[in-house]
């Protein structure tokens, strides 16, 4: 499978000073759903922000390396034309219109993007369709959402100009298991059924191993591991540094084939 995505020896800094990620390389395939697990300060968000372009908002700046969307170099674009060219991005934080209703919000991105009308309908069935709990509060302010619910419409907003790349920051921070699940589940099922590709950086290690197909360990701005997720799984140092358990198989993951 091609890769709509090539992360090629990069190195980031902020402010021409501080080194904040170096020597990170690493593929999505076109069907791919990959996974960057680190620690606060690890280096995800600066990643993910490098390959949307917006790294420059925060003084950062690629200083070695190269990153290619669909084999073209994303340096000379800006982050608009890359939203054009099929990336979504969803920020830590999930960024929505707080006043606006939820439809309110997913008509602000449609018309942001200049979508017509009949296309603006089909991207607002679409969101529905996939969290049918944002269909029966679409005329509830946002601000009056649960955090799950905000994710999902800061999800469907990225989701209107139907990219071929979603990239994720963290978006099941701070939301209830359950609510984290169905977030990933809608996320996977987007990309096993719609061929969505998905870059996701996630703190939650146990839960993203399970929906992503390969993963990379970042620490200190560096890769320190990457493997397939279910190699990740099975790798004592990712149960004991991260699910925090005992560098000895627990019965769960005994069940998980290798
Ligand atoms: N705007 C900035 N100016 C200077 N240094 C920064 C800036 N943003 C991040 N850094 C530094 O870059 C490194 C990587 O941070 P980054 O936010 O990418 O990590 P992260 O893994 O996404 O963590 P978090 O989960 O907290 O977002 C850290 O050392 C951080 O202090």
């Amino acid at each position: 499978m091609r890769n709509i995505l090539e992360v090629d020896n990069v190195e980031i800094r902020y402010d021409q000073a501080i080194l904040a990620v170096r020597d990170i390389t690493f593929t999505v395939p076109e069907d791919g759903f990959v996974s960057l697990i680190g620690a606060n300060g690890s280096g995800k968000t600066t990643t993910l922000r490098a390959i949307s372009r917006l790294l420059e908002l925060d003084r950062g700046r690629l200083t070695r390396g190269a990153i290619r969307f669909d084999g073209k170099d994303i340096a000379p674009q800006s982050p608009h034309a890359l939203v054009a060219a099929g990336i979504g991005q969803v920020l830590e934080g999930r960024r929505c219109f707080l006043p606006m209703t939820v439809e309110e919000n997913l008509r602000t991105a449609a018309a942001s993007l200049r979508l017509s009308r009949a296309e603006t309908r089909a991207a607002l069935e679409k969101a529905f369709t996939r969290f049918p709990q944002l269909a029966d509060r679409r005329r509830t302010p946002a601000a009056l959402l649960s955090g799950g619910e905000q994710q999902m419409l800061a999800i469907e907003r990225a989701l209107v100009r139907e990219p071929r790349l979603l990239l994720l920051d963290e978006p099941t921070m701070g939301l209830a298991p359950q609510i984290a699940e169905t977030i990933l589940e809608t996320v996977a099922t987007l990309n096993r059924q719609h061929g969505v590709a998905v870059l996701i950086a996630e703190q939650n290690v146990a839960l993203t191993l399970r929906f992503a197909h390969d993963a990379h360990v970042l620490e200190n701005g560096a890769i320190r591991l990457s493997g397939t997720a279910a190699d990740l799984l099975h790798h004592p140092e990712i149960w004991s540094t991260y699910l925090g358990l005992p560098t000895t198989a627990p019965a769960i993951l005994q069940a998980i084939p290798a």
